[in-house]
């Protein structure tokens, strides 16, 4: 056991998944959950989610030694003001929100004096949303990214790590900037451009007669099952990674376009390359064992 009681704000997927592998690991005393909505909270109940579903946040949080905010980004601020007065001293306040910046400048300032404040960020995620939607296995083999802002307690560093490692996530450290430009690049830029495909082929549905969706092809399912992700939780990722998510919308546009030049200029060598880079990375992302379910890519031949 690492921490005595956890309590979760946000009964969706990822608190919801916590709960089940904090369980499997045996790593708290209690369990405690509240959310903001009844339907959740009496959804949460129904399964058995955690030891005890509160009704209040104030119920929720006091006495607890880690607080883990698993609401939608725009929602942390909020949380973090009407619980601080409820915080025990020592205890650790935590989140699991797509983007680390903003969490951090809309959290800061509620803080009470002796709560240790680690922002966190596994990346790791279904399209699925709800207390039904989390399952013990979500963190397996799955990086955890711990983003603390400013001078850390030591110890409670360490008792975060041992919390997310004890729930098979592989754990770093990461400064909140760096992590939302990188995020920018591997998650939410590729969540938008999902978003745009499947609006655009919605778009095209009566000229295409359904079409798009009885032949789609593995690409365009994965962009579907991406585009059915929670309106909520994207809509707060891109409003508050703005400025990041901006500049790499920039420069994908820019490639687009030369991609887009290629094309009309019949350049094939041009498009020949670029492919040719691409697939390495992909097959640089198996050989380095961080894409557990991919097919081997190993042993295709390439045409030229
Ligand atoms: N879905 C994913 O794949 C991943 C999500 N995240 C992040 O984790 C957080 C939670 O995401 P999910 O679990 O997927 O969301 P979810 O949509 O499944 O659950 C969020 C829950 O928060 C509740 N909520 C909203 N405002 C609240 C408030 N003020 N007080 C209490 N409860 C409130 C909602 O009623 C909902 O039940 C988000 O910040 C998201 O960016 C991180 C990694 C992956
Ligand atoms: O389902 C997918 O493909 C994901 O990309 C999951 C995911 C979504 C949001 C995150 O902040 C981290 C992981």
């Amino acid at each position: 056991m690492i921490y005595g009681t956890v309590t979760l704000v946000g009964l969706g997927l990822i608190a919801s998944s916590i709960i089940h592998a904090a369980k499997r690991g045996g790593l708290a005393g209690e369990i405690r959950g509240y959310d903001l909505s009844d339907e959740a909270r009496a959804t949460a109940r129904e399964i058995g989610l955690g030891d005890v579903i509160c009704d209040s946040l104030a119920e929720a949080v006091s006495g607890a030694d880690l607080v883990i905010l698993a609401v939608p980004v725009g929602a942390m601020g909020q949380v973090a003001e009407e619980i601080a007065p409820h915080l025990k001293p020592g205890a650790v306040l935590s989140d699991t929100g797509s983007v680390k910046g903003a969490v951090v400048r809309a959290v800061e300032p509620h803080l009470p004096e002796g709560v240790h404040f680690i922002p966190a960020h596994p990346l790791a995620g279904t399209e699925h949303s709800g207390p039904r939607a989390g399952f013990a296995e979500l963190f397996d083999n799955r990086w955890c990214l711990l983003v603390p802002a400013g001078e850390t307690d030591p110890q409670a560093l360490a008792g975060l790590r041992a919390f997310w490692e004890g729930m098979g996530a592989h754990v770093e450290e990461m400064d909140p900037e760096h992590h939302d430009l990188v995020l920018a690049v591997t998650s939410h830029t590729p969540h938008l451009i999902a978003y745009t495909m499947v609006g655009v082929a919605d778009d095209l549905r009566r000229v295409t007669d359904s079409e798009v969706i009885k032949y789609s092809a593995a690409g365009f399912r994965d962009f579907t099952r991406i585009a059915a992700s929670d309106p909520t939780m994207w809509r707060d990722v891109f409003l508050s990674n703005k400025e990041a998510t901006l500049t790499i919308l920039q420069r994908f546009t820019e490639e687009l376009f030369r991609l887009q030049r290629a094309i009309r200029r019949d350049d094939g060598d041009l498009l020949f390359d670029y492919f040719t880079r691409t697939r390495a990375i992909r097959r640089g992302i198996i050989e380095a064992g961080q894409d557990t379910d991919a097919p081997d890519f190993g042993r295709g031949t390439t045409r030229k």
